[in-house]
């Protein structure tokens, strides 16, 4: 038997948090063989709802749960955690950007980067899923003294296997026939979902779609996605943003699969020009628990400008918030 794993989850009474514990702790995101504890964070007025979720987690007897903390202190939530999921934070409502949540969930990056540093496995490997996750990792970052920086992470998954589906459905395949499709930058409005290093079924992608679909159609659809489900259910998405993070955190944890390439939001490092000191959505492969940003797909002339713009706003983003910056 497998030593427990420690994973924490903030925002653990919140509706990404309800699709999301119960796949954590049915052995989705860590596979069927390794027993985990849950470590929840929430804040004060919502430790009575947390506590109902509790007894649903109680209620489902998982055979690989092997505890849950619950707690409104960091400091309690992160001891000595594995993996920490840092999805508490505010949601944006209709109309909202997702960046106009900065200033709200800014702040809630700074004390919980510090208190990982302080408490959490220094190996720690953190996703952000709260938005704007970019800038919010970011924010962690530069808050969370002696982490490895690379360890910090943002969520872009989400957009990655929203690119999957919409290219598959255009050209009549399953979404498990496209490969190496990319959500370059930011996760807003401004993300890059890149086909032109995909293929469906082994043929290039580009050569089966035109670039009227692409710049009219494809392009806007995932990258307003969020904002399409905000006005169909009057909520944003949630069980598929708890999926994404399982699927993250799956890949990174147990490996992509061979040939297999996924999106996350890492730390810039040079790579296809964009400049260290953003959180970017790069394409990458996952091996013995690291990930490695995948280089020379190509970047054509159509690319580079999407992925420009893209860069631009991270960077106004992170002029936004430069006092938190640590
Ligand atoms: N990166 C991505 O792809 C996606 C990100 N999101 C973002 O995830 C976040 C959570 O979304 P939902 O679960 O739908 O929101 P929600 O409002 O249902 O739940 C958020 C929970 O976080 C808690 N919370 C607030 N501040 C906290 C703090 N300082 N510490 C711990 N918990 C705290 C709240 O009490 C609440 O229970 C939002 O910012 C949303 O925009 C949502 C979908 C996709
Ligand atoms: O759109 C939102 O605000 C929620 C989100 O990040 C997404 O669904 O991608």
């Amino acid at each position: 038997m497998k030593a427990p794993v420690r994973v924490a989850v903030t925002g653990a009474a919140g509706q990404i948090s309800y699709s999301l514990l119960f796949r954590i702790a049915s052995g989705d995101m860590l596979g069927k063989d390794q027993p985990v504890i849950l470590q929840l964070l929430e804040i004060e007025p919502a430790m009575n709802a947390l506590k109902g979720v509790i007894m649903e987690l109680d209620d489902c007897a998982f055979p690989l749960l092997h505890g849950v903390v619950a707690s409104h202190d960091p400091m309690v939530a992160f001891k000595d955690a594995d993996i920490a999921l840092l999805v508490g934070a505010r949601p944006r409502s209709k109309g909202m950007e997702r960046k106009d949540l900065l200033e709200s969930n800014g702040a809630i990056f700074t004390g919980q980067g510090k208190a990982l540093a302080a408490v959490a496995n220094k190996n720690v490997k953190v996703l952000v899923v709260g938005n704007p996750a970019n800038t919010n990792a970011l924010i962690l970052s530069k808050n969370a003294p002696g982490l490895n920086p690379k360890n910090i992470t943002s969520m872009m998954r989400l957009d990655h296997n929203r690119a999957m589906t919409q290219l598959a459905n255009k050209v009549g395949a399953h979404s498990t026939d496209v490969k190496d499709v990319v959500a370059w930058g930011n996760h807003s409005s401004t993300q890059y979902p890149d086909i032109f290093n995909a293929t469906v079924k082994g043929k290039k992608a580009s050569e089966l779609v035109d670039e009227n679909w692409l710049v009219n159609d494809f392009i806007p659809t995932v990258q307003k996605r969020g904002a399409a489900i905000i006005e169909a259910r009057g909520l944003s998405s949630a069980a598929s943003a708890a999926n994404a993070a399982i699927d993250h955190i799956r890949s990174w944890v147990l490996g992509t699969a061979e040939g297999e390439v996924v999106t996350m939001g890492v730390p810039s490092d040079g790579s296809y020009g964009i400049p260290e000191g953003v959180m970017f959505g790069y394409p990458c492969t996952c091996k013995n628990g690291e990930y490695t940003v995948v280089q020379g797909f190509e970047i054509n002339e159509f690319s580079r400008k999407y992925i420009d713009i893209t860069y631009k706003e991270l960077c106004e983003e992170r002029d936004s918030i430069k006092h938190l910056l640590g």
